[in-house]
């Protein structure tokens, strides 16, 4: 355990001490494994031999697999790993460790492209970057274990990775960024062209993506004058859920944190300690929640996130919420309501189909862009509230009468939230939600008993001001945490953090109010959020903003 003396001790920065700071490239890096083996009973021949049936091979594929069987010691070639790189007959490498992934690929929640994208080759890099070495353990028992990799693969720097070392190279000292929006042009300079649409992708045409943001445009301030305020003595600290922070932001809990940086999560957690912020942490980590919770000091602030992947976790809930009691910096749990199925992210499905570049497979990334989420109902909430004392939390809700019905069933907050745009596309803004929520919440005389928060497209001061004085207790934001760690790591994410801090108390003070509880109604004009109409160009967000493309023609 450590407390704030001992300062975010980190097992693998220890490691990689002398590498910390200054832009880290991930091509530096990508040969450093995190990973602890896992201990996979090796199968028998029989069970290679049965793998090319399971996954309906053809005579090819059988006599194909009959000869692997004659590997002596269960070690198998590159040359032999690498010729198993198609969807009906997938071979990756983790750690050394080739396995059969043909009858698992098109039921891959993250996507058939994703394990397409590794057919025949060395994965364990990009598995790491995603995923918590757990993951493999855990999922074991849908993979076939071949044997040990002899040999290694050759590896020759592709021309996109001179390209990011070289923007790498040149890239713009921190103090030049001013706005959140200048780490996401500088992200889409660095990251691969498949991270950055993996992180920027809405959902279909994604009208929920922009106008997420654009929302805010519609909501102008009312200042007050002449108040009296000593500028310094202004404060943007508050209470989240009963924990008092330095900001009314959170880092929002995402996937995939070590794309964009090698030491991922960690960025975040330690950024968010020292600016005394709160964190949400994903359940799809890439540390393993032993890893990542050894090093986090007690008095840290932070909710965990999670989602049901399968009935099992439903049925076991109670084993996540034990975990998160256990955890002393954990003051809440927030568990995922808008993942019923998952959007159709079109521009990460059409980046992936460039990539794998293999037009016979295209029609499994198509029709296998995620896979599907078990049923969560009301009933299953109810029993996961009267089951803990923990402050339980619904991220995504996107109705007034959802707000309602999760205060009278003891919920302690809400997220309004339609994950960033990547689930139903036209589902509203989360700031219009808001105001609807707040006089529905009123009607019944229960705005007091739920606290409600909201995500998505914030990129200013100015966003966060306006949710508050329409009722919101505090905001989150997902992207902008990852370009900033794309492009500068954990000073990246304090930089972030410092901006949006400045930004608030520049607008309290122009706004005549020195503390964040005397935000209200009576400082912004919303009356045009009732009314859907074209927004006023943002030069900035829509320099960034990539727009959807066609396919080219041969
Ligand atoms: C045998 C290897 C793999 C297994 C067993 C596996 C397993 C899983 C599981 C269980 C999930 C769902 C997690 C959840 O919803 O809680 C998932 C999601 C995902 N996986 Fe994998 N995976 C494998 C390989 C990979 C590889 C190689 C990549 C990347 C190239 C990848 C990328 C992803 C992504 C991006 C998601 C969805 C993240 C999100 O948006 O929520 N996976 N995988
Ligand atoms: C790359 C990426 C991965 C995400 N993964 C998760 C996730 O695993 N669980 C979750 O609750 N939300 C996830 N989100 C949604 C964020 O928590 C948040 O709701 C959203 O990013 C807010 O919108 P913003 O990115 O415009 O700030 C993800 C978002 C992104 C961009």
């Amino acid at each position: 355990m450590f407390c704030k003396g001992n300062l975010r001790g980190r097992r693998i920065q220890d490691v990689l001490h002398g590498l910390k700071h200054k832009n880290v490239s991930l091509l530096q890096l990508r040969n450093i494994s995190v990973v602890s083996k896992p201990s996979i009973p090796k199968r028998s021949r029989t069970i290679l031999k049965s793998s090319s049936l399971l996954t309906g091979g053809s005579v090819l594929a059988i006599i194909l697999s009959l000869s692997a069987l004659d590997f002596s010691g269960g070690e198998i070639p590159v040359k032999e790993v690498m010729s198993h790189n198609k969807i009906n007959d997938c071979w990756i490498v983790l750690n050394g460790e080739v396995y059969d992934v043909s009858s698992f690929i098109k039921k891959h929640p993250g996507g058939a492209g994703r394990l397409l994208e590794v057919a025949g080759k060395d994965a364990t890099t990009k598995f790491l970057q995603v995923h918590s070495p757990e993951v493999l353990n855990k999922m074991k028992s849908h993979l076939l274990y071949i044997g040990k990799l002899k040999g290694s693969f050759e590896y020759t720097t592709s021309e996109e990775e001179s390209k990011i070392k070289e923007m790498r190279s040149k890239i713009p000292p921190l103090e030049r960024i001013f706005s959140l929006s200048d780490f996401e042009v500088v992200a889409k300079q660095v990251l691969p062209k498949s991270t950055f649409a993996f992180y920027a992708t809405g959902s279909s045409d994604e009208f929920t993506l922009r106008e997420n943001h654009y929302a805010y445009s519609g909501v102008f301030f009312r200042p007050r004058i002449l108040q009296d305020i000593d500028p310094t003595e202004v404060d943007c600290s508050t209470t989240l859920l009963g924990t008092k922070v330095d900001a009314p932001f959170y880092i929002s809990g995402f996937a995939g944190s070590k794309l964009a940086h090698p030491f991922g999560e960690r960025n975040l957690q330690t950024a968010a300690y020292d600016a005394n912020v709160m964190e949400m942490v994903p359940k799809q980590n890439s540390y393993s929640p032993e890893e990542f919770y050894s090093t986090v000091p007690d008095d840290q602030s932070q909710w965990m996130q999670y989602h049901f992947s399968t009935p099992e976790e439903i049925l076991h809930f109670r084993d996540i919420v034990k975990e998160a009691q256990s955890r002393s910096s954990v003051k809440g749990i927030f568990f995922n309501v808008d993942l019923a199925d998952i959007g159709n992210r079109e521009k990460d499905s059409r980046r992936r189909a460039v990539d794998v570049s293999n037009t016979s497979e295209l029609n499994a990334i198509v029709t296998n862009r995620m896979g599907h989420h078990p049923k969560f109902s009301w009933s299953d909430v109810e029993t996961i509230v009267s089951n803990t004392d923990l402050p339980v939390a619904l991220k995504g809700v996107q109705r007034g009468e959802d707000v309602v019905l999760a205060a009278k069933k003891g919920v302690k907050a809400v997220v309004l939230s339609n994950h960033g745009g990547r689930q139903l596309d036209f589902s509203r803004p989360p700031l219009e939600v808001l105001v609807e929520a707040g006089e529905m919440l009123k009607e019944q005389n229960l705005e007091n008993n739920i606290e409600l928060y909201l995500d998505g497209g914030i990129r200013r001061g100015s966003d966060i001001v306006k949710a508050l004085c329409l009722g919101a207790k505090g905001v989150g934001l997902g992207r902008p945490f990852l370009y900033a760690m794309a492009g500068y790591g954990e000073e990246g994410v304090e930089h972030l953090i410092t901006i949006l801090k400045e930004e608030i108390k520049n607008n309290m003070r122009l706004l005549g109010v020195s503390k964040i509880e005397e935000l209200n109604e009576s400082f912004v004009d919303y009356s045009n959020l009732k009314f859907r109409t074209p927004r006023a160009n943002d030069a900035l967000y829509d320099a960034a903003y990539v727009p959807l493309s066609f396919p080219e023609f041969r």
